[in-house]
């Protein structure tokens, strides 16, 4: 079984989100994405972050489906970083082929992740094109230290099945929403 696991802060879940776990589940060849809700991204401010049911709910809402399974898990597990998540799924399901999901914003500041070269070791990485970011991803620091390990878009379908360090830069339909504007915009609605 070949699962992607596309992790985010969901706050709130938009149709982009949407667009890059069907897009990924098409061109990765995968089973089934889960969507790891976070407790809250290390790097990023908390003050505006919602409970995280209420991200789970609103993800599940919009994204759940047969092949798209909607989880908070990683709070209850105490894991605060993504290297965690990942090392903990890999051991008590072995038997999974995993492959993370991330979009090109996340590709710029990889390098900052929390062990991100153990990361990259432990299993493929897919990486979705996104406006503002899709010429910076592919130049970041992270992009340039795993260069060699970039597989060709035309081999997206074979990555889940290969040893890691892999990666590959997906591109296709793009999405300009961000949960940064619509919370803009609600918080302006809400003080007109
Ligand atoms: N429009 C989009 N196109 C491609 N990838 C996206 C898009 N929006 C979010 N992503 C990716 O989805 C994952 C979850 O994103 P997240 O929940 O942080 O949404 P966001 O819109 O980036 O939020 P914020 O504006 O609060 O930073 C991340 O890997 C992010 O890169
Ligand atoms: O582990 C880390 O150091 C780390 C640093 C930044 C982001 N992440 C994870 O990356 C995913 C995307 O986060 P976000 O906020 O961009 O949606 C989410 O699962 C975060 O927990 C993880």
């Amino acid at each position: 079984m070949r699962i992607g696991l596309f992790g985010g802060s969901f706050n709130p879940v938009h149709d982009g989100h949407k667009l890059v776990a069907e897009e990924a589940i098409k061109k990765l060849d995968l089973d089934a994405v889960w969507v790891l809700v976070t407790p809250g991204n290390p790097l990023k401010d908390h003050s505006e972050l919602a409970p995280l049911s209420q991200r789970v709910e609103g993800a599940r809402a919009l994204m759940g489906s047969p092949s798209i399974r909607v989880t908070g898990f990683e709070a209850a597990k105490g894991f605060r970083y993504s290297y965690e998540t990942i090392k903990f799924l890999k051991a008590s399901l072995a038997d999974r082929k995993f492959v993370w999901i991330m979009g090109a914003d996340n590709m710029v500041g990889f390098h900052r992740w929390e062990r991100w070269r153990d990361i990259a070791r432990l299993l493929p990485m897919a990486v979705y094109v996104r406006p503002g970011s899709s010429r910076l991803a592919p130049a970041s620091r992270a992009a340039t230290a795993l260069a060699r390990y970039r597989i060709d878009e035309s081999e997206a379908a074979t990555l889940a099945d290969r040893r890691p360090p892999a990666w590959v830069y997906l591109h296709g339909l793009m999405s300009s929403l961000s949960s940064t504007a619509i919370r803009a915009r609600d918080n302006s609605r809400g003080t007109k």
